[in-house]
């Protein structure tokens, strides 16, 4: 079995695939080094025979992570790698290895999924989009802060922006006009995510007519579901991706 991780800068995700058939056995969101190696020992009869990784972080992070596993699972992860041209698609950066992994990967699978034009929306703690043309030619994207970051800025910037976790949950039943605090910003936020979302969809119109196809991913894909009603949610997109640059036999 192959376990698959996606460091982004606030959570890794992971899961454990079937070498033969990528079958899923299990996976999880983590927020710690410690608490990823936990929950894959607990995942009974777990057998690694490899190990692939995509990290956003710094590079002695990523090596710590690949030396904790090394010691727990005996696997050599290996680690995914900026390429300036792959599985079709060429890079769009002025400087190649600049461009986030996650953000080269997830544009991999979704050329790769869509087999033509696409955009590709990732809502995580920064919001991403990337464009890759019918040709595989990845014309560039956009970062922006993402849910959590524009929530801490405002608790961090003003003295009376102030609320918990649960009243937060609470606010995002509608999107009517805030009554609260709580409700004012969480709303506002996603409104604001809402609208990054609708303009990368007007730019790709722009670009390519009808015929492109929007994904969505990232763990707040869910907030902006309605407001880009065409898209293909795929949670696992950067997976996807992650599988073509690592493959592992
Ligand atoms: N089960 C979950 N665990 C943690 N966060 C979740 C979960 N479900 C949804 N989320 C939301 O997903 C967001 C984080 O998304 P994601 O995990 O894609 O970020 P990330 O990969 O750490 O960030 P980035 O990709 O920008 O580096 C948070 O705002 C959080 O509220
Ligand atoms: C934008 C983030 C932080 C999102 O995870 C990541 O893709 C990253 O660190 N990128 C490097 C900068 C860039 O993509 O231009
Ligand atoms: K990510």
């Amino acid at each position: 079995m192959i376990l698959e991780l996606d460091c982004g800068n606030s959570f890794i995700k992971w899961r454990v695939i079937h070498a033969a058939d990528a079958v899923i056995e299990g996976g999880g969101i983590v927020d710690s080094d410690q608490a990823l190696l936990a929950e894959v020992a607990a995942l009974a009869s777990v057998r690694l025979t490899g190990c692939r990784i995509v990290s956003v972080r710094s590079e002695e992070e990523t090596d710590a992570l690949c030396s904790l596993i090394a010691r727990a699972f005996t696997v050599q992860a290996r680690v995914a790698q900026p390429a300036r041209e792959m599985a079709g698609v060429r890079n769009g950066y002025d400087d190649y290895q600049r461009l986030g992994m996650d953000r080269w990967l997830a544009a991999l699978g979704a050329f790769h999924l869509a087999k033509g034009a696409c955009l590709v929306i990732d809502l995580g703690t920064a919001a991403k989009a990337d464009f890759v043309a019918a040709d595989g030619e990845h014309l560039g994207g956009y970062i922006c802060p993402g849910m959590p970051l524009m929530r801490s800025q405002l608790r961090t910037h003003t003295r009376r922006i102030r609320y918990d976790d649960a009243s937060a949950e609470r606010a995002l039943t509608s999107l009517s006009p805030g009554r609260s605090t709580v409700e004012a910003v969480e709303r506002g936020c996603v409104l604001m995510l809402q609208g990054f979302a609708r303009t990368q969809l007007d730019q790709a119109r722009a670009l390519w007519g009808d015929t492109f196809t929007v994904f969505l991913t990232g763990g707040d894909a869910p907030l902006v579901r309605e407001a880009v009603p065409l898209a293909r949610v795929v949670p696992d997109l950067v997976f996807v991706g992650l599988a073509m640059a690592c493959p592992l036999d």
